[in-house]
């Protein structure tokens, strides 16, 4: 799966089988779409007869009675029509949105679930697209193109056999012309169907260097770029609107062309059907009908050659989706999980070595081995880049070692419910996400059950309370995107407030590296000072006074433990560590 999602999809209209599968449950709905399908293409057939009836006997005869008759039984024909269509209509799209809310659905649970390593292999926003998008055409296709040629298919066979029924020789000279008009109908078709794609390409191109400039406005304006911004993107808007002239170009050519040999066989029928009229060898009924007939073979050619592209895009949308339904999680679960005892959790390395996969030569971690008892605060030093986030990563089982074993009170972790696992693990990331919401969203996303007590007593324990309490509206402060801007000290204990709240036994957290205040900074050593011997602590720590805290602390270099101790013994041991310690924490 590392190599990435394939864009193109193939064009095989078997590729659209998988999303039946989803039709499966709405069986009634897709049969009364059906029927009505199969009415509406009689119905409209039928019309045909109807307007020959209606000019045969209705004008012809001279009968008022007959010609109110012969209206009758056409408006009768318009009333099945009508009907016909509503329910077709309804229930084809009714179909089409509902399955791609399922497909959506599907995906999205799948994907939730998925190793994180698969992200970045696939870009979110590629997959975001395909969310949306590929099921937004699916949509379509399901809802309209589908029944569009179907319906169409069924009015090409009736209509041809009623044109020869009506008039063979009529017929005979249609069928000749055909070939001049779906010849450049397919060419002009496939170049304006290319320039199209092009134009999207170019129109996504517009979009997201507006999302991306507007996204960093404060770099764009700080390094004074808005008029380079500006000139770049009217330049991509130039290029999507030249690309769009191409097409434009292209497109009307095709309409004038069809416009020209419809019409030029048209006139071609009524001249040689009008000699027959004239001659008495066919009545002016019949040749009206055939010219109805002819119209109808010659639309549903052309609605058909217009929705066979969609199908094709369909069918690489569907196959597209599907490859994302079907990618497996590299991060499972065995049939019989061990239980988890909640308390008094301690962890430990054995031998690990590890490799991220996307990049499978770069050793991270070299046998990397150690033990926490629970109740233990354990910090972790060392310069960027010597795999202290790793070990994060491989607790919370986001990726499994290339070798050795992480232990949980003596179970390999790969022996428990994931979800118990992570349970058990609170973590607080060096730079906190809030999601768009309150505040009190935020806190309860761990513990949707949290009571209000709970949650005072996590902010208080987080040295929270005081500035939340600052807030004009509390918890029920608006905080992510479109809310209020926090400094990262203030995240950063909400954020140790939310691991709180779901009562880990493990707690780990990587300490903002950005500059806290002094205040903020007293707060979190504070805020840990409390958490001391409730939990088992890991702490990726950047400051002297966090590591003065911890009952231990791991050295690690490019991905080995190379010292253990604590800061005074270390200071006295290792030669390492009090260089680092004086660069790292001389300030
Ligand atoms: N998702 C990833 N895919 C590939 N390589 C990664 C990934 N994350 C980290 N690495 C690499 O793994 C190594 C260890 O990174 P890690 O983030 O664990 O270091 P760190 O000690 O936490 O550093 P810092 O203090 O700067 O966060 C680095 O060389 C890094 O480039």
């Amino acid at each position: 799966m590392e190599d990435g999602l394939d864009r193109g999809g193939s064009k095989d209209l078997r590729r659209l089988h998988p999303a039946l599968a989803f039709l499966r449950p709405y069986r009634a709905q897709v049969v009364y779409a059906s029927i009505a399908l199969v009415v509406t293409a009689g119905a409209t057939l039928s019309l045909g007869q109807g307007i020959r009836l209606v000019i045969d006997s209705g004008f012809a005869s001279g009968d008022a009675d007959v010609l109110v008759n012969s209206l009758s039984l056409f408006a009768a024909f318009v009333l099945i029509l009508t009907i016909g269509t509503f329910v077709r209509f309804y229930f084809v799209s009714w179909v089409g949105e509902r399955i791609s809310a399922d497909i959506r659905t599907a995906v999205y649970s799948h994907l939730v679930h998925l190793h994180p390593g698969f992200f970045e292999s696939n870009a979110p926003s590629e997959i975001q697209s395909r969310i949306t998008t590929d099921t937004t055409l699916l949509q379509t296709v399901i809802g309209s193109s589908v029944s569009i040629a179907l319906r169409n298919i069924l009015m090409f066979i009736g209509g041809v056999i009623l044109l020869f029924i009506t008039n063979a020789k009529l017929s005979l000279i249609v069928l000749a012309s055909v070939p001049f008009v779906v010849i450049p109908v397919i060419l002009f078709g496939r170049r304006v169907r290319k320039l199209s794609r092009t134009s999207q390409d170019r129109l996504a191109d517009v979009g997201s260097y507006a999302g991306e400039s507007l996204r960093h406005i404060k770099i764009v304006q700080s390094f004074n770029h808005q008029q380079a911004d500006e000139v770049a993107f009217a330049n991509r808007v130039d290029q999507a609107f030249h690309v769009s002239v191409q097409r434009i170009r292209q497109r009307s050519f095709l309409v004038a062309i069809v416009m020209l040999l419809v019409f030029g066989a048209v006139a071609t029928m009524l001249w040689v059907g009008g000699q027959d009229v004239l001659a008495g060898q066919t009545s002016a009924g019949e040749l009206a009908a055939f010219i109805f007939y002819a119209f109808i073979v010659a639309g549903s050619v052309g609605a058909i050659s217009e929705v066979l592209s969609d199908l094709q895009r369909a069918a690489g949308a569907t196959e597209r989706l599907v490859e994302l339904l079907e990618s497996p999680s590299e991060i499972t679960e065995i049939s019989a999980p061990k239980p988890l005892r909640s308390d008094n959790v301690g962890l430990s390395f054995v031998d690990v070595s590890f490799s991220y996969p996307t990049r499978p030569d770069e050793q991270v971690l070299h046998n990397v081995s150690f033990k926490t008892e629970p109740g233990e605060m354990l910090a972790l030093v060392g310069p960027s880049g010597a795999g202290k986030s790793t070990i994060f990563d491989l607790i919370e089982r986001f990726y499994d070692p290339t070798a050795g074993h992480v232990e949980v009170n003596g179970t390999d972790i790969t022996q428990l419910k994931l979800q118990d696992l992570r349970q058990t693990v609170g973590f607080v990331p060096q730079d906190p996400v809030l999601f768009a919401g309150t505040l009190r969203d935020n806190l309860v996303y761990a513990n949707p059950h949290a009571t209000d007590a709970e949650i005072a007593q996590a902010l208080q324990l987080a040295y929270a309370e005081q500035f939340v309490a600052d807030l004009a509206s509390g918890l029920d402060t608006k905080v992510g995107e479109g809310g209020v801007g926090l400094s990262g000290g203030q995240r950063q204990r909400l954020a140790i407030a939310r691991a709180l709240l779901s009562k880990p036994a493990v707690l780990l957290l990587d300490e903002a590296t950005s500059a806290l205040d002094a205040e903020s900074e007293n707060h979190i050593r504070l805020s840990i000072d409390g958490l001391k011997g409730r939990m088992t602590i890991l702490v990726i720590a950047h400051r002297l006074s966090t590591v003065r805290q911890a009952d231990r602390i791991l050295v690690l270099e490019s991905g080995r433990v190379v010292g253990s101790g604590s800061h005074d013994q270390l200071l006295n041991s290792s030669a390492l560590y009090a260089r680092f310690a004086q660069m790292q924490f001389a300030a």
